[in-house]
């Protein structure tokens, strides 16, 4: 068995930074990377129109990690040039101006609620009743009465049926019975200081619940959000390089077995690993089909690993040759109760000729989808957009495609706490178990996005440096 410091699983950016700061703190570190390529979650597909990012793209100006990384490495970032056009809603199989609404017969709800975007309601509920202000707050047992769901919280409140057959339909992607309002509130929260940077509006006007847009705002040169040029995976790659041979690709854990000396981590090609300390940077969705077997046994640590959902997104990337909208009358983009979810258009910023476009797919869209083949569900997503919006025929050229759900080595694309998980145990699932340390952007305290993968790979980093 190969001996190190501290063996590392995954190559993610959480792994690759606690990789960075260990090394940094002279330890011999090997990381253990499943796929062919490092970067988990941040990749970039090259496409016949360029470089694609099909997971994380988009860098806040406030996530001082990744920009300090991004500097560190020599990459080049540009401002968000992925504007969404004007966004519709298409519900119960009709055409609905979110501008009036609020006097449209298919309006079941009541009161206030009528005069609500019916694609914002679940981002409007859950803004309205956010008591959070500190980022650290979701987690502080004061709040712990708030570890219901969104459904929960808008029976509570006296909500109409109708407001909450909304809610589910634009409840931000991790669904409403499944998801905590304080795993919510905490990405709310943290996006909230976003926009609290410098001379950023306090809060921008939106007509869509996802993809926040660069405010074309720079302060101190940077945009409100950020893209690495050449694509995001340029970023791990870079942290990879540096690392040199300490990180092996194609190495897929397939069991940990550990005691309080030390832990020994093995490789479905045979080989195996043993160290002073291991670092799990893994979903859980996969951290869960890997043998783990401690001295010491951690029920609390078991049930979250085994038990933590996680959402899904699907999505098609497009090229649209001609912008269709302008011949349907149509809003570009629109949000719907269908099988397809969301279109983003998106802005070229002339108006004519081709635009990038995606179909974007979360919660039970997103599941339902995953349960086709690859080939199957390109077909069905793009014949269903032209059923929706003839004019299209013809005029969408495809990229590429990815669902989260299906990539083996993910088995979705984010973490979600279940309603009554914030109190059973996400509150000290990140303290150690033996000596095995988490990382992943699962275990954030403050942050969200990339930026809470880096939070988690520097918290571990210090936490085996206090140790060692
Ligand atoms: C579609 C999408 C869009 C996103 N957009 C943004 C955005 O615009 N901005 C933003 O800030 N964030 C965004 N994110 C979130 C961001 O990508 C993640 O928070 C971050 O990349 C997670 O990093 P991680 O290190 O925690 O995990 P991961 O990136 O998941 O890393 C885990 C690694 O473990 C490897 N692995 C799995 N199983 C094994 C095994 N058995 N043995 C060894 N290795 C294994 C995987 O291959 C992977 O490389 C997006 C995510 C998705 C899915």
């Amino acid at each position: 068995a190969e001996q190190a410091d501290v063996v590392i699983v995954g190559a993610g950016l959480s792994g690759l930074h606690s990789a960075e700061l260990l090394s940094a703190l002279g330890m011999r570190v090997v990381v253990l990377e499943a796929g062919a390529q490092v970067g988990g979650r941040v990749q970039t597909v090259q496409t016949a129109d360029g470089p694609i990012d099909v997971g994380a793209s988009q860098i806040g100006r406030s996530y001082a990690r990744v920009l300090d990384a991004v500097r560190r490495h020599g990459l080049e970032l540009i401002p968000e040039d992925r504007d969404l056009l004007g966004f519709g809603a298409h519900l119960q199989d009709t055409w609905v101006d979110p501008a009036d609404w609020e006097n449209n017969p298919l309006n079941g709800t009541v009161g206030d609620e009528r005069a609500i975007n019916p694609i914002l309601m679940g981002q409007a509920v859950m803004a309205r009743h956010n008591p959070l202000k500190e980022v650290d707050e979701w987690l502080d047992p004061r709040f712990s009465a708030s570890d219901i769901s969104l459904r929960q919280l808008m029976q509570r409140e006296g909500y109409s049926e109708a407001a909450i057959e909304l809610a589910a339909m634009s409840a931000p992607g991790i669904g409403i019975d499944e998801t905590s309002m304080l795993r919510m509130w905490q990405e709310a929260t943290r996006g909230s200081i976003d926009r609290r940077v410098e001379s950023a509006p306090a809060e921008v006007e939106r007509d869509h619940p996802f993809g926040e847009a660069n405010d074309r705002n720079l302060v101190d040169g940077l945009a409100s959000i950020s893209n690495i040029v050449g694509g995001c995976q340029k970023l791990p790659l870079a942290m990879a390089a540096k690392l040199g041979d300490a990180v092996r690709t194609g190495k897929r854990v397939a069991a940990i077995d550990m005691n309080d000396a030390g832990a020994s981590v093995s490789c479905t090609d045979g080989s195996v690993y043993k160290a002073r300390f291991v670092i799990s940077a893994l979903p859980f969705t996969v951290l869960r089909n890997i043998a783990i077997t401690a001295s010491s046994d951690n029920p609390l640590q078991r049930q979250a690993i085994s038990t933590m959902p996680y959402a899904n997104t699907a999505r098609m990337y497009l090229t649209v040759e001609k912008p269709f909208w302008k011949e349907d009358g149509l809003p570009a983009s629109f949000s719907s109760d269908g099988p397809i979810g969301m279109f983003w258009g998106i802005d070229n910023h002339t108006g004519e000729g081709q635009h990038r476009a995606m179909i974007v797919m979360v919660g039970k869209v997103a599941q339902a989808i995953s349960r086709m083949q690859h080939e199957e569900a390109e077909a069905f997503v793009q014949s269903e957009l032209v059923r929706m919006r003839p004019a299209a025929k013809g005029l969408l050229r495809y990229q590429t495609y990815k669902d989260w759900a299906r990539d083996p080595n993910q088995l979705g694309c984010g973490f979600s706490l279940a309603p009554g998980q914030v109190n059973a145990f996400a509150r000290t699932m990140t303290d150690p178990w033996q000596v095995m340390h988490f990382a992943g952007e699962h275990t954030r305290r403050l942050d969200f996005g990339m930026e809470s993968a880096m939070e988690s790979g520097e918290r571990v980093a210090i936490e085996i440096g206090e140790r060692a």
